[in-house]
């Protein structure tokens, strides 16, 4: 049985990440503000406009924070980010679906994404993938690394020194595999199910422009970032 341990500079890069990952959060009050009211489908496109903005510019400032990201091409580090943006809002969302709430609250929550103005045929995927987020009952370290490890994906579009990227996400790949193993000893297929989580993840944002498009609104308005983003308009 090989002993697992985790290094002392893979302690203090996970410490690195985690801490950038719990500074840049966008404030949770995304749940909250949902189960305050039931808006409009206006409202809610408007909602998440402002959040997915304001993710973004989160994210920026997150991968800052991600050891040898500002080393890699200037370029690349954009192509990343594009790359990322999408798959790491709907982790992200998934997050916030999957919080410990008080009794009834996150039927009402999904009540409110249901009615949101998002289209019927999305819903399925969406929940099951937020489902399948909660059950893994994912620890803030996990998440932290689960969310560098996607923003680290080699073959994104545009990126020209895939092997620098690769080279860095094994580094995350390596002691998110480590704690895996000595957080979850009873399981060991724990890690795997966690990195199978990122195919669902990259599919279902494969329906991202489409969740958009068909959002039940007349007017689709998107500030020039989200375009950038979204590949919308
Ligand atoms: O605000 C939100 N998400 C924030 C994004 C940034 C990070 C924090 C979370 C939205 C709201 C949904 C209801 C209407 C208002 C917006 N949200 C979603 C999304 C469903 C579809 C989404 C999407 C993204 C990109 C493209 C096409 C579609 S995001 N799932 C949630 C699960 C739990 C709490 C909120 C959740």
């Amino acid at each position: 049985k090989e002993k697992v341990e985790i290094t002392k500079e893979q302690q203090a890069l996970v410490k690195v990440v985690v801490e950038a990952y719990n500074r840049h959060q966008i404030p949770q009050d995304v749940a909250k503000k949902l189960l305050q009211d039931q808006y409009s489908a206006e409202e809610n496109f408007l909602l998440l406009t402002e959040m997915a903005t304001s993710q973004v510019q989160v994210l920026v400032e997150f991968t800052k924070n991600i050891p040898g990201f500002l080393s890699l091409d200037r370029e690349d580090q954009i192509a990343l980010l594009k790359g990322s943006a999408v798959e790491a809002m709907f982790l992200r969302s998934a997050q916030v679906f999957s919080k410990k709430m008080p009794n009834g609250h996150t039927e009402v929550l999904e009540e409110r994404i249901r009615k949101s103005g998002i289209s019927e045929e999305f819903m399925t995927p969406m929940f099951n993938f937020y489902k399948s987020i909660g059950e893994l009952h994912m620890v803030e370290e996990e998440q932290a690394l689960l969310t560098t490890i996607t923003i680290l994906t080699p073959d994104r579009p545009y990126v020209k020194d895939q092997q620098a990227v690769e080279r860095l996400q094994e580094t995350i790949l390596d002691v998110l595999r480590k704690m895996c193993v000595l957080q979850h000893p009873q399981d060991p297929q724990y890690f795997a199910r966690l990195l199978g989580r990122l195919t669902e993840l990259r599919t279902l944002s494969h329906y991202h422009a489409e969740m958009l498009t068909s959002w039940r609104v007349n007017d689709h308005k998107f500030t020039p970032l989200l375009c950038e983003i979204w590949d919308v308009q």
